[in-house]
């Protein structure tokens, strides 16, 4: 049985009702897998292709939950994979009706009910189930993705507004074990699956963004090792609390994001102008109708510039050097 061809094909997994020593192995909905451990040391959740065209991230995923399957990977933590978008993924888009990650949190009278909003009440919905049943013990959800440009900074992660929280030094620096050379820091809610999880579930919820968007079978220039390694001990429920000062991430705040309010709007950035190219004070980044978008910020750089987002989305993240507070 190969887990992501039954997916891709649309074929319903012949699965066993148990792994070895009683592991349960619950199928939750199509792409959305449960395996619990009977004495789990923690709860993770492990999400890729919420856009179906980010490929990479779909395949480590995969490879991991089939050595899973086949008895190669024992689960000591409790796991939720969920393969985000299956649809999308079956087409290679980003999306089809609408932007999954732009869709969570909100009330069907925002989102409407066509299919994307329906799978994003559903993630939910499992995702709350999955942690409600986690008791006090630690969780964690890495949401995998790619990026559509490519970046001067090829892997690194968004951490989600933490509200009263504080940003969390070991958990950044475990983002570092994985190969995460940069993080961003956000200043403000955001409709997206990793805030979604850490705000209503109580997770330590990520976006890790992996290289640049390609088909399956195309990956072979990312190196995902450090990733793959990290999360294999997670899965052992092995985790590590001290890293090492080397392989620190970098850290950005969300200065700014830019809004596509309009059918007017113009970004003046050219498609292979990369994600963290420096934009010098004065810029006009954007302009929509009578709204200009300028560069205050000293050392700003642009993040996931994106002129064909709907209007009212964020159609950029304009990001500068941080320290944690
Ligand atoms: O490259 C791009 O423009 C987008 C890549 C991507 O899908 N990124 C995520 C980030 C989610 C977050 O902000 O946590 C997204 O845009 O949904
Ligand atoms: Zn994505």
């Amino acid at each position: 049985m190969d887990y992501l061809a039954d997916l891709l094909a649309g074929r319903l997994p012949q699965l066993p009702a148990s792994l070895a020593q009683g592991t349960r192995l619950s199928l939750l909905g199509e792409g959305l897998l449960a395996i619990e451990p009977a004495a789990p040391a923690f709860d993770v959740l492990i999400s890729s292709g919420i856009h179906g065209n980010e490929t990479a991230p779909v395949e480590l995923m995969a490879k991991l939950l089939q050595a899973l399957l086949d008895g190669q990977l024992r689960a000591q933590a409790r796991l939720l994979f969920a393969f985000g978008n299956p649809e999308a993924m079956r087409r290679n888009e980003r999306y089809l009706d609408d932007d999954l990650n732009r869709l969570f949190g909100k009330p069907s009278s925002v989102t409407g009910q066509g299919p994307a909003a329906c799978r994003a009440r559903e993630l939910e919905g499992v995702c709350r189930d999955f942690f409600a049943g986690s008791a006090d013990r630690w969780k964690l959800h890495y949401d995998l993705h790619t990026a559509i440009r490519g970046s001067r900074i090829e892997k690194f992660a968004i951490y989600p507004y933490p509200h009263e929280q504080a940003f969390d030094a070991t958990e950044i620096a475990r983002l570092g074990a994985c190969g995460i050379e940069a993080v961003l820091l956000q200043s403000a809610a955001s409709p997206t699956f990793s805030y979604y999880t850490r705000r209503h579930c109580g997770a330590h919820g990520f976006t890790l963004e992996l290289g640049k968007a390609r088909p399956f079978g195309q990956n072979a220039c990312v190196n995902l090792d450090r990733l793959e390694a990290e999360l294999r001990r997670l899965i052992q429920g092995q985790r590590l609390d001290h890293f090492g000062a080397d392989g620190q991430p970098a850290l950005f705040k969300v200065a700014r994001e830019v809004v596509k309010h309009s059918d007017a709007f113009a970004l003046h950035l050219e498609d292979a102008v990369e994600n963290f190219t420096e934009l010098a004070p004065g810029y006009v980044l954007a302009e929509d109708g009578d709204y200009r978008f300028v560069v205050e910020e000293q050392g700003a750089r642009i993040v996931f510039p994106n002129r064909k987002v709907k209007n009212g989305l964020r159609a950029g993240l304009l990001v500068v050097p941080a320290a944690l507070p």
